[in-house]
């Protein structure tokens, strides 16, 4: 891969640039449901008057998705922000894979199927069990099922991990209903049995991160794997209860269930069973493919690993290979600015707390989980608790580290992620909301000061929205859904709106100026970056938001 170029017109600041994801922060449109709006934001507010301000998209095709009705999401934000260019994402691959039929033409999923095959095992589901897009597909479940009925395949179980994340807070039985009526139908001449075998909310069980809360995944192998939980006789059945028991419950928070038949566990997973995790997405697979694939394990009491066929929807780290055996094949992210700028003996330092971690690291070097020569990463720790009742998160302690690294002089670039904007977006809660993009906005401020101290710049930007967009619009009205006491109902996705793109370079050195970019995407900020930074960005790169010199 080739050097970067000195640009001739503009050496790069005395201090670092310094990149700020204010993860989930996005420019709302309704004011009642704009909490970026209605936060007390004096800095960004400052920001938006006095600095170089922009919108850019963060969104649908601009970041690799199907079409512009899906959301952004935090992997494919990192992924176009640290590679600077836009990849068919892993929903838009599986979709193409699927319909096309070549992911049927590959050799592990005819390994997976030939092994029940000849066995008379049971071919496992686990994935997320909604249409957001962001993690998996229930599409592609479905495709998956009919494709294995047409193979032979006599026993399915499924286990779904319960949404409400990407989709509205409580929407799950919807996902039952259609997927019961599916059910019904691919049993109905009596040739398959295919059912749900086990389940739970996916902030509850198996789909923890980053290694943040191992217990989780103790709690989905349990449930999929041991059939040890709640048994009821219908996943309707366990969602009603559990409601029953807790009102006002979340879908994502719902506890693990096992269905039964007859007194006994419809589907616990065995020797000689094929087991297909059908998320596309890494940051919360990786940790029940361990599970899966490690012969030790120390994280949990995982008891006996069952002897089984294991595949992953797609490759979910690519520098570690893992899984061993997948699907489809992740986009081919190659020449991120990390490894531009190692190579150019640039300094870099990257900093977030757990929660977004890897987003920082991993998912901006293109879902690789290897440093390059001239990375240096830390983690904060972050809470392990409902983040509503901590919504300041780890902000401080981020800054604190981000401002430290900034006066000592040693890193050229730097980047962080604030969770805030996104992780309390994602549980509903306005007041905490509010609370955390003021936190937010007191980080930023900091590192705006620390940056005018250094001579350095700062890039202020989101990997998509969230907080901006708190309540729930009518689908077929686009008004505001109301409760029963005419307030708006709580959103916990994310959101469809652009997302700023500031440039605040206080010496005025860079004279940075608004370029006239076409369409621009949150993917133009590795150019930007590497402008500000003095070099030439490479030429496929979507191009900087400024020029300088
Ligand atoms: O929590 C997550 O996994 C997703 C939402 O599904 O959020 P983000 O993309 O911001 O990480
Ligand atoms: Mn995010
Ligand atoms: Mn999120």
């Amino acid at each position: 891969m080739e050097q970067l170029k000195k640009n001739e017109a503009f050496g790069g600041p005395e201090g670092p640039v310094v990149l700020v994801v204010m993860d989930g922060v996005g420019i709302g449109k309704n004011p009642e449901s704009d909490f970026v709006k209605i936060a007390n934001t004096p800095n960004l507010d400052w920001l938006r008057e006095h600095a170089i301000y922009t919108e850019v998209k963060a969104h649908g095709v601009a970041v690799g998705l199907p079409d512009d009705g899906d959301m952004g999401n935090s992997e494919v934000g990192h992924n176009a922000i640290g590679c600077g260019r836009v990849f068919a994402q892993g929903a838009a691959l599986v979709g193409d894979a699927i319909a096309s039929g070549s992911m049927y033409e590959g050799s592990v999923w005819q390994e997976l199927i030939a092994n029940v095959n000849d066995k008379g095992s049971a071919l496992h589901f686990i994935g997320l069990f909604s249409d957001g897009n962001v993690h998996s597909n229930i599409n592609h479940l479905e495709a998956m099922l009919l494709k294995a009925k047409e193979q032979g395949v006599k026993k399915a179980r499924i286990h779904p991990l319960i949404d409400g994340r990407d989709v509205p807070p409580t929407s799950v039985l919807e996902y039952v209903e259609r997927f019961d009526a599916f059910l019904a139908d691919i049993n109905a001449d009596g040739s398959v049995d295919y059912c749900v075998a086990s389940g739970g909310g996916r902030m509850n069980i198996t789909m923890d991160r980053y290694d943040a809360d191992w217990s989780m995944v103790d709690r989905g192998w349990k449930a999929h794997v041991k059939a040890e939980a709640t048994p009821f006789a219908s996943m309707k059945e366990a969602i009603e209860q559990f409601r029953a028991n807790k009102p006002g419950i979340l879908d994502q928070d719902l506890p693990a269930f096992v269905i039964e038949r007859d007194g006994a566990p419809v589907g616990p997973i065995v020797d000689g069973d094929s087991v297909i995790f059908f998320n596309f997405r890494g940051d919360r697979s990786l940790e029940i493919t361990k599970a899966f694939e490690a012969d030790e394990i120390t994280e949990f009491d995982r008891g006996p690993k069952p002897n089984v066929i294991y595949a992953g929807m797609m490759q979910y780290d690519g520098d570690l290979g893992v899984p061993e055996k997948y699907l489809v094949t992740p986009p081919a992210i190659d020449r991120t600015m990390s490894e531009y700028l190692s190579n150019a003996g640039v300094k870099q330092f990257a900093i977030s707390e757990t929660q977004k971690y890897g987003h920082v690291t991993y998912f901006f070097n293109g879902n690789n989980s290897g440093k390059f020569a001239t990375e240096t990463w830390m983690e904060i720790p972050s809470d392990v608790c409902p983040f509503e009742n901590a919504p300041v998160m780890k902000a401080v302690e981020i800054t604190d580290e981000v401002v430290k690294a900034i006066e000592g002089g040693e890193y050229k670039f730097i980047r962080l992620n604030f969770p805030n904007g996104d992780m309390v977006g994602h549980t509903g809660v306005f007041d905490a909301v509010k609370v955390a993009v003021e936190a937010v906005d007191a980080g930023v401020g900091r590192i705006m000061e620390a940056v005018k101290q250094a001579n350095g710049i700062m890039v202020c930007s989101a990997d998509h929205g969230n907080s901006d967009d708190m309540c729930e619009l009518d689908k077929k009205t686009g008004e505001l859904k109301l409760n029963e006491e005419g307030k708006c109902k709580p959103k916990t996705a994310h959101s469809l709106n652009p997302v700023p793109a500031i440039v605040y370079d206080p010496s005025g050195v860079s004279k940075a100026r608004k370029a006239d970019v076409a369409d621009a995407g949150i993917a133009n900020l590795a150019a930007t970056c590497i402008t500000l930074l003095g070099y030439v960005p490479p030429a496929d790169y979507t191009p900087s938001i400024v020029e300088v010199g």
